[in-house]
């Protein structure tokens, strides 16, 4: 059952004494007569990296949905710095500063690298793209743009098109334009997929960096990246929540090791 009583309705620290900004409780969805996901309590941390992991159809992509507001929850409550956003609007959630990274499909391929992030830029004050603004706009913009990609270390690709940068930094640029809405929570869905070692590496210190100062929530299949950047996890099987914890205590759970990391992994 939702237990509404324990959650904070402030973001203060918790016992840990860091603070919590995200927070689930007893959160269930139903997709017709199909109990997707059940009953899961989520505390994310300001300044930590939690992992959302579990094998195919254990319900994250779903939990991610939930959060971010695309999918109303069946019941539970859900709570964004202190303010009740169960039956919030996912446009208004974003502008509180949840922010969910949509991976590369969000760049514009024929843009420069410089631009896609000029763009990212525009969108927290509601301006459209405008061609005609003054050049010292514009050049305020372009110092902030630089900096985000100095950030990410893209500052060598700045003219570049995004279509033809590598994989690898392709995500990063993902990354660089969701920074650019500074997010309080940055929700990444497997941001490992599909990357080379070498990339993995890189984008891992980026996520890494990028939590000194925001919560990130992440689903990831990659466990040697969870278990070196992870200060989290939370399990889920069939929607549950199987267990909870940092790596090392959620991968030594023998539960989880039959269900799900297999005895292989230490
Ligand atoms: N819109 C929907 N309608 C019906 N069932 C759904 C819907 N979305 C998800 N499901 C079901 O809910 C369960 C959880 O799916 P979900 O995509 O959240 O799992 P997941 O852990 O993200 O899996 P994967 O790792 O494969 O992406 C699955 O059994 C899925 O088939």
């Amino acid at each position: 059952m939702a237990d509404t009583a324990k959650m904070k309705t402030s973001p203060g620290p918790d016992h840990e004494g860091a603070r919590v900004v995200l927070s689930a409780r007893g959160l269930r969805k139903d997709f017709g007569g199909f109990n997707a996901v059940n009953n899961v309590d989520l505390d994310v941390h300001h300044a930590r990296v939690h992992a959302l992991i579990g094998p195919n159809g254990a319900g994250k992509t779903t939990v991610f949905n939930l959060l971010t507001k695309f999918l109303q929850p069946t019941s539970g409550t859900i709570m964004l710095l202190g303010e009740n956003i169960t039956r919030t609007p996912p446009a208004r959630v974003a502008r509180m500063g949840l922010v969910r990274s949509f991976q590369i499909s969000a760049i514009f391929p024929h843009l420069t690298v410089l631009e896609n992030v000029r763009v990212a830029l525009q969108r927290p004050n509601g301006l459209a793209i405008q061609f005609w603004r003054s050049m010292g706009a514009l050049d305020e913009l372009n110092e902030r743009a630089m900096q985000l990609l100095e950030q990410v270390g893209l500052q060598d690709a700045p003219n570049m098109l995004a279509a033809d940068l590598s994989y690898g930094r392709k995500r990063v640029l993902e990354i660089a334009t969701t920074l650019a809405l500074d997010p309080k929570v940055l929700l990444l869905d497997e941001p490992m997929a599909g990357m080379g070692q070498e990339d993995v590496g890189n984008v891992a210190r980026l996520i890494s960096k990028v939590a000194k100062s925001r919560a990130v929530l992440m689903v990831e299949h990659n466990l040697r990246v969870v278990a070196d950047i992870c200060d989290h996890v939370t399990v889920l099987q069939r929607g549950e929540i199987l267990a909870s914890g940092d790596y090392r205590t959620v991968s030594q759970d023998e539960r989880v090791r039959i269900a799900y990391m297999g005895t292989e992994h230490e």
